[in-house]
């Protein structure tokens, strides 16, 4: 896939085009467009949003989306469901063992390959996020999916993906993340079995951190996001599309490729990103700072400062602080921490939190390095150290309480809480 082209940049109006002169100039909907496209509008905000927060495409395609489309027949949803009504609160610390890859002889492909872990709130209402694991071998040719509930944040954990978009092509290989907004087609193509984590907000759109006093640099930078080239492929013949709608899903056939967008302009796409060019900050004096600080992108709530959703990363990196006990400290924290482990080991866990793992912890559950990183931490001699190359987990930090899936209960590591055994009083009065 080495021939797909990326246009560069987070959140500018752009526009492609897989035929030259595809894209009509000086306005939107010509009284016939260039090459006899149909132009078509899709919107990733209301129509009255603010200026600065308005998402839309304009879309040219040989056919208009809704082209020889049957009646949306609902599917079995299987353990990809958001019925948080029926999912079990549980506020322990919790750690999953990594799922099962697909065995040889099963065929399951990336949509038929996801499972629920927790989530909360309501689609229809447009409130709320669910955190998925997928596991697939099998790439979904002549189909499509699309969720109408939400944004889709990717993280693969094993293997890499080829994403078909209606705006182009994206290939993520590990350590990398890709984004398909609410309502964009794509289908998935891997090259093996394939594994990773992924997030779904029900309401708004991921977006860069603010930098305040970090200055117009650092972090994840814009100018390091790639957004797919108009691609499209004039295919005639069978074809399904799945839809996430409402926590349901349904599925329809077509007698065409979705994939029929020839040219299109506007703020409202996919990207991708490569995590291992987040330009990481962090102490240079003392104290562990916040996680915060490794923001990659966040969706932010009404409140203010408060996130549905911050994608943190724990990257390879500097350590220096001095005088300080430098893994994460211990803590209960209003927001819910969903953590993953891609490559390498965690700071905090010295095991058990190995590659394909998950933890949770809750609103104001009380969680922190296990007994055996606390001694070490607090008595090594404190020289700069490098955290290697193929070293990042990553976070997904919510305001909201989470509810568990069945399938989640079921693949519980139950000896989590062991870990900080031997954490006992160290203080002796009167010394
Ligand atoms: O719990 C965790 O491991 C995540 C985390 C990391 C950190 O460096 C500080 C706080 C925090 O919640
Ligand atoms: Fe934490």
């Amino acid at each position: 896939m080495s021939d797909i082209k990326y246009l560069l940049g987070f959140g500018n109006t752009v526009e492609s085009e897989a035929v030259q002169g595809a894209l009509p100039h000086g306005q939107n909907t010509p009284q016939r467009c260039p090459f006899d496209l149909y132009a078509e509008q899709l919107t990733g905000t209301a129509f009255t949003a603010p200026r600065h927060l308005n998402l839309r495409s304009w879309q040219y395609k040989l056919r208009p989306s809704v082209s020889g489309q049957t009646v949306y027949k609902k599917l079995e949803k299987g353990q990809f469901s958001n019925d948080f009504g029926t999912f079990t609160i549980d506020p322990t610390q919790l750690r999953w063992k990594e799922p099962a890859m697909v065995v040889e002889g099963q065929s399951v492909d990336f949509v038929q390959g996801i499972s629920t872990m927790a989530g909360i709130g309501d689609p229809a209402l447009k409130t709320g996020l669910a955190i998925y694991m997928y596991s697939c071998n099998k790439s979904m040719e002549n189909k499509a999916f699309y969720s109408s509930d939400g944004d889709f944040l990717i993280v693969p954990q094993i293997g890499s993906l080829t994403l078909k978009t209606e705006m182009g092509r994206i290939h993520v290989d590990v350590q990398e993340i890709v984004v398909v907004p609410r309502g964009i087609k794509f289908s998935v193509y891997v090259e093996g079995p394939s594994r990773g984590y992924i997030c779904e907000i029900f309401s708004g759109h991921l977006r860069l951190p603010e930098l305040g006093p970090i200055g117009a640099n650092g972090l994840a930078n814009a100018r390091d996001f790639l957004i797919p080239s108009a691609w499209f492929e004039d295919y005639e013949g069978n074809f399904a599309v799945v839809n996430k709608f409402s926590g349901e899903l349904f599925e329809f056939t077509l007698n065409h490729s979705v994939f029929d967008t020839v040219a299109w302009q506007g703020t409202y796409y996919p990207f991708k990103y490569d995590l291992k060019n987040y330009n990481a900050m962090g102490t240079v004096t003392y104290d562990h700072p916040d996680p915060c600080i490794f923001t990659v992108l966040t969706c932010q709530s009404a409140d203010p400062g408060t996130a549905v959703l911050d994608f943190v990363i724990f990257p390879p990196r500097w350590m220096v602080g001095e005088h300080t006990f430098r893994p994460p400290y211990y803590h209960r924290n209003t927001m819910t921490e969903f953590m993953g482990n891609i490559i390498g080991s965690y700071d905090a866990k010295s095991a058990g939190f190995t590659p394909g793992t998950a933890s949770l912890h809750s609103c104001m559950t009380a969680h922190g390095p296990e007994a055996s990183v606390f001694k070490k931490g607090s008595t090594i001699e404190l020289n700069p150290v490098r955290y290697p190359n193929d070293h990042l987990q990553f976070m997904f930090e919510t305001c909201f309480m989470l509810k568990l899936a069945p399938w989640a209960l079921d693949r519980l590591d139950q000896s989590y809480l062991e870990c900080w055994n031997g954490l006992d009083k160290l203080y002796v009065s009167g010394k």
